[in-house]
């Protein structure tokens, strides 16, 4: 019997290093807020997103790119220059459909960035969480988690929905990791009430500070859209 590929957990940025992403299917996760604005956007319609690394390179994108629309934020607050915010209500349907989204944020499009050599890149989130795992058990291939954290900090709700992934793959795939399994450990004691786990996290704390309790609830909300976000080109569209 073939060996089962491994699947191992990045808790921040700043260890990333350490990983060999080569060949891999690395998964981004942000779950506040950039990567489950990601998977509400493209399965309401976006024709794709760019996530890039500045409130600079969005604005000048932006402005060649049409039927386009320029969003992210800076801590936590849509950054001026920009017309809209890193939150995943903010793009029903009746409003994504069909545009270009050119998107920045702290954690989120920065990791994205850095990963240079994988096979393939998603983003993951709870929003699309069963429709990642499906993707990682089809493609048999090893497996990055990686947290974006917070400014290379470590995060809860980005290492809780590690956990929620490596726990439905841990029988077919090998875990040899010490974060992977403390993020299975996490999982098992959030007892699926993601929502009211995080909130003893201090990200949720930053953010409810600014009104964003709403988001959160969105943010927490299991497969409410399931896509597969993938980068092609520089480009994260819905994987068919
Ligand atoms: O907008 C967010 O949720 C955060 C802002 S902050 O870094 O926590 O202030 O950015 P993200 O890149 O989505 O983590």
């Amino acid at each position: 019997m073939p060996d089962k590929p491994n699947l191992e957990v990045c808790l921040s940025p700043a260890l990333l290093h350490l990983f060999d992403t080569k060949d891999t299917v690395t998964v981004i996760i942000d779950v506040f807020r950039a990567t489950s604005t990601i998977a509400a956007a493209l399965d309401n319609g976006a024709r794709r997103i760019v996530p890039v690394a500045s409130v600079e390179e969005c604005i000048a994108i932006g402005k060649v790119t049409p039927n386009s629309i320029t969003a992210g934020e800076r801590d936590g607050k849509v950054a001026p220059g920009l017309e809209y915010g890193n939150s995943p209500s903010e793009y029903p349907r009746t409003f994504i459909e069909g545009k270009d989204l050119i998107l920045t944020t702290t954690n989120g499009t920065r990791l994205l960035h850095m990963v240079k050599d994988a096979h393939t890149i998603v983003t993951g989130s709870f929003p699309n969480l069963s429709a990642i795992v499906e993707f990682l058990r089809k493609e048999q291939r090893r497996v990055l988690l990686a947290c974006a954290s917070w400014k290379d900090r470590f995060n809860l709700e980005d290492a809780l929905f590690a956990g929620a992934v490596a726990a439905q793959l841990k029988d077919e795939f090998t875990i040899n990791c010490d974060s992977a399994m403390a993020c299975i450990s996490l999982n098992a004691d959030s007892r699926g009430d993601y929502f009211e786990y995080l909130k003893r996290g201090a990200h949720y704390k930053r953010l409810s500070g600014f009104g964003l309790e709403s988001d959160m609830v969105y943010c927490t909300t299991a497969d409410v859209h399931p896509v597969v976000p993938m980068l092609k080109g520089g480009d994260l569209v819905v994987h068919r």
